[in-house]
């Protein structure tokens, strides 16, 4: 591993295909242990920035860094340092699981593959497949698969395109908490998704792109905040009674309130910051809470954003 900055930067990445610009001035950065989602239309050029990163397109402009290594420049170590989950898994499905896994733990020349692949199938619980045929398998055992192969040389980068796409329920629940497992161990993760409710419960920070422009960067809850305002709800056990009501409108931080008969919702300043301190406030007026949530969610943010002109365009 080199350097100690960030795990993967885009620094004013584009591409362009032909006339189109896929991506224009890419700049963002993932930690260790950092799930990043990449949320954007069709189009947008998601996919654009993870193949870029994963060595498969060269950048027009700018400098894509995996663990300092440059994608253009030292190709080779960047793909040593990453794991890759395409959006359509090129695995043979003639080959049993575990051929399919001792392939890539092969192609990275690790010393102990054996054990890799044995480590890496149990992780993505599929283990008790490794007899079988890749193409007798679900789509769901199949995207484990894949997960298993991008992970056997324990990188400490993932690149994941639409890890969830085609999966149940349960099935994307359960990528879900590899994928937090994996980023529990320090891995640092960017993918794809557009499943919304999905990337606002794993990941750390969300960027939302459009026709290549990056135009919201940060926790799900800042994007909520900047796109639909910084509203809570609270829910009470009992109704609004008055040293309640002084609670909140003596907060300075609150600057609208709407008074439900055992609810309310307000307008703070900053809904991270204040709103730690409205739920004190509600406790010590006596107030027995029963939820606070910020109001709306990403999807609603997201579809938000996707409603107003794009900056810059002639509409905006
Ligand atoms: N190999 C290519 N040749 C020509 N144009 C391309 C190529 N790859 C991508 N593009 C174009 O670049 C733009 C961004 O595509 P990209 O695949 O990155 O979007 P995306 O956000 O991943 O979309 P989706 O959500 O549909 O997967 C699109 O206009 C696409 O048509």
């Amino acid at each position: 591993m080199k350097g100690a900055g960030p795990a993967i930067e885009c620094e004013a990445v584009s591409r362009r295909f032909g006339e189109r610009l896929a991506l224009d001035r890419l700049t963002l950065s993932v930690e260790r242990g950092e799930v990043l989602g990449l949320l954007g239309p069709n189009g947008s050029g998601k996919t654009t920035t993870l193949r870029i990163l994963a060595t498969l397109l060269q950048p027009h402009a700018g400098t894509a860094r995996i663990l300092s290594w440059d994608v253009a420049r030292q190709p080779m170590e960047v793909r040593r340092s990453i794991g890759v989950m395409p959006e359509r898994p090129s695995l043979y499905d003639r080959q049993t699981v575990e051929a399919n896994v001792r392939f890539w733990a092969e192609a990275h020349q690790l010393p102990d593959a054996a054990i890799a692949v044995a480590r890496a199938l149990a992780f993505a619980g599929v283990a008790d497949r490794r007899e079988d045929l890749v193409g007798s398998l679900s789509k769901g055992l199949k995207q484990r698969v894949a997960l298993a192969r991008a992970i056997v040389h324990r990188p400490p980068v993932l690149l994941l395109d639409e890890p969830s796409s085609g999966l149940d329920p349960s099935a994307a629940a359960a990528m879900e908490g590899l994928i937090r497992d994996l980023a529990r161990e320090g891995t640092a993760v960017l993918l794809n998704t557009h499943r919304l409710a999905e990337a606002e419960r794993l990941c750390d920070r969300v960027a939302i792109l459009r026709e290549g422009r990056l135009l919201q960067l940060g926790t799900p809850l800042q994007v909520r905040a900047a796109l639909l305002g910084h509203i809570v709800e609270v829910e009470l056990a009992g109704v609004v009674d008055a040293p309640v009501r002084r609670a909140v409108e003596s907060f300075p931080a609150v600057r609208e309130v709407w008074w439900g008969a055992s609810a309310l919702r307000c307008r703070l300043l900053n809904a991270e910051r204040d709103t730690p301190d409205l739920v004190a406030r509600l406790v010590s007026a006596g107030a027995r809470i029963v939820a606070v949530r910020p109001a709306g969610d990403l999807e609603r943010a997201y579809l938000e954003l996707m409603s107003q002109p794009l900056p810059g365009s002639l509409a905006a």
